[in-house]
């Protein structure tokens, strides 16, 4: 589903990403731990096709994403992928509800499979909120500035699950939650994945996330360049 190999990417004339074979599975739940500034934002924007790396290939759903066009990467991933970030990206002038049905205005896929589970964008939603927690109907009118962060937090997620995108990558996504809201955060993303057998990719610095995880991997590990400096 995921194939990495010999994948370089550096930001100046150091390589900050030199990682040469990293596969998951579809339906794989996989962890990626490493410390602040090890390049874990920067992995996984090399997933989404927002970077492109210095070489090596980057082959998702069967798809070489080198072969893509920028527009065409941009709607591979838009029906492919679904993405909570660490500050959300949420657009404050739009309600709860258009924030989360954002993505079907850029992916029909998406848009049919919303549709043919709740009948409408707007019930599949909500439907996932309440999943999520949040079935507070005076809430989701609002505009995502007047919410709590813990509860951005899970409209992004919401977000990135609308429409079952194949794959969904949360970037320190749990970063702003208590513990009990965290676990609780865990356990709806694990059971709307596993329902829809959506492949996750969470980055994380905090390792006591790491045992709710079938599969993890220390990002210094499979590093090349953690490898050569910590020798
Ligand atoms: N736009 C950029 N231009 C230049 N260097 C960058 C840029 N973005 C990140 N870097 C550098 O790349 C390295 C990895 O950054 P990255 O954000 O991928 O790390 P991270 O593991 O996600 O960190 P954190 O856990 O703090 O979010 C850092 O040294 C950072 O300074």
């Amino acid at each position: 589903m995921i194939n990495l190999s010999n994948l370089r990417f550096a930001w100046q004339k150091e390589a900050i990403i030199d990682i040469s074979s990293l596969n998951v599975k579809k339906g794989q739940h996989l962890f990626i731990q490493g410390p602040s500034g090890s390049g874990k934002s920067t992995l996984l924007n090399l997933l989404g096709g927002v970077l492109t790396p210095q070489s090596g290939d980057i082959e998702i759903l069967g798809q070489q994403l080198d072969e893509l066009s920028a527009s065409q990467k941009d709607s591979f991933r838009a029906n492919h992928i679904g993405f909570i970030f660490q500050q959300f990206n949420l657009i404050p002038y739009l309600s709860v509800i258009d924030n989360i049905t954002l993505p079907c205005t850029f992916s029909a896929p998406r848009k049919a499979k919303a549709l043919k589970r709740s009948g409408s964008l707007e019930k599949e939603a909500t439907r996932l909120l309440a999943a999520l927690g949040l079935d507070d109907a005076d809430l989701l009118k609002r505009s995502v500035n007047e919410l709590s962060v813990g509860q951005q937090q899970r409209v992004a997620a919401a977000r990135a699950m609308l429409g079952s995108p194949e794959i969904i990558i949360a970037d320190e996504p749990t970063s702003a939650l208590d513990n009990d809201h965290r676990q609780a955060f865990i356990k709806i993303l694990f059971e709307e994945c596993q329902k829809e057998e959506i492949t996750l990719i969470f980055v994380s610095h905090d390792s006591t996330l790491k045992d709710n995880f079938t599969h993890q991997v220390n990002l210094q590990d499979i590093n090349q360049v953690a490898i050569k400096e910590t020798l």
